[in-house]
C-alpha cells in the first residue's frame, strides 16, 4: 500500500501481561494469530493505514509490555497518544481489576483527551470466563470508554476496535470539541500543504476561506 495518508494517530496498547496485546496487534496488522507470543520487552511497534470516514489514517501503534518491571520504560511512551486499546483478559479477573490503574496512567501521561477503547480479549474462551460482558460494559460506561470483546485468536472485533477508536478521534476533531493539538494527531503530508486548519477543511469539505 502507498504511504499516502491524511492523518497520523499515535496509538497505545496497554493492559496486564498475558492479556493478548501483542497478539491483537499482530492480528490487526497481519490478519492472523501469532502462534508463539513471548512477553514483550519494553515496547514493540507496528503501523497500518486504514480508511475511516473516507479519510486515510495511519496508525502508529506502540505495544507496551504489561509486566510491572517494564512500567517505567513503557510509561515514557504514553506522551502524545491520541488513542489506546486498554486490554484485559475475560478469563482473568486479576487483569480486569488492574484496569483502573492503567486508565489513570493513560489519562495522566498521554492526555485527558485520549480516546480509549476497552477490549475484553480471549472472547473465544467463553467457557472460562471470569468477567461478564455486562459488568465490563458498566465499567466502560462509568469511565467514558468504548467497549468491545475481542479475540486475537479468531480475529473477532480486532479490526473494529482500532477503527472505532480512530473514528471517534476523527469525530472529536470534526465537531471542534477537541483541538487537534495535543491529541496525538498529525496531518498527513498532503494536508500539511493546505494552509490554516487543514484538519477541518479535510474533514468537512468546507473551503478554507469559510473558516474563522
Ligand atoms: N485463546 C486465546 N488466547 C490468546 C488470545 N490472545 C492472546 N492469547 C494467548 O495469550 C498469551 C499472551 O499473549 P500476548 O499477546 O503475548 O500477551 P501480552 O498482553 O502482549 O503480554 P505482555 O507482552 O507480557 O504484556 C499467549 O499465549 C497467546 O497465545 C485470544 O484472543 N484467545
Amino acid at each position: 500500500m502507498s504511504e499516502s495518508y491524511d492523518f497520523l494517530f499515535k496509538f497505545l496498547v496497554i493492559g496486564n501481561a498475558g492479556t493478548g496485546k501483542s497478539c491483537l496487534l499482530h492480528q490487526f496488522i497481519e490478519k492472523r494469530f501469532k502462534d508463539e507470543s513471548n512477553h514483550t520487552i519494553g515496547v514493540e511497534f507496528g503501523s497500518k493505514i486504514i480508511s475511516v470516514v473516507n479519510k486515510m489514517v495511519k496508525l502508529q501503534i506502540w505495544d507496551t509490555a504489561g509486566q510491572e518491571r517494564f512500567r517505567s520504560v513503557t510509561r515514557s511512551y504514553y506522551r502524545g497518544a491520541a488513542g489506546a486499546l486498554l486490554v484485559y483478559d475475560i478469563t482473568s479477573r486479576e487483569t480486569y481489576n488492574a484496569l483502573t490503574t492503567w486508565l489513570s496512567d493513560a489519562r495522566m501521561l498521554a492526555s485527558q483527551n485520549i480516546v480509549i477503547i476497552l477490549c475484553g480479549n480471549k472472547k473465544d474462551l467463553d467457557a472460562d470466563r471470569e468477567v461478564t460482558f455486562l459488568e465490563a460494559s458498566r465499567f466502560a460506561q462509568e469511565n467514558e470508554l468504548m467497549f468491545l470483546e475481542t479475540s486475537a485468536l479468531t480475529g473477532e472485533n480486532v479490526e473494529e476496535a482500532f477503527v472505532q477508536c480512530a473514528r471517534k478521534i476523527l469525530n472529536k476533531i470534526e465537531s471542534g470539541r477537541t483541538p487537534p493539538t495535543g491529541l496525538g494527531m498529525t496531518p498527513g503530508p498532503a494536508l500539511l500543504q493546505e494552509g490554516r486548519q487543514p484538519w477541518r477543511s479535510a474533514l468537512t469539505g468546507e473551503p478554507e476561506g469559510k473558516q474563522s
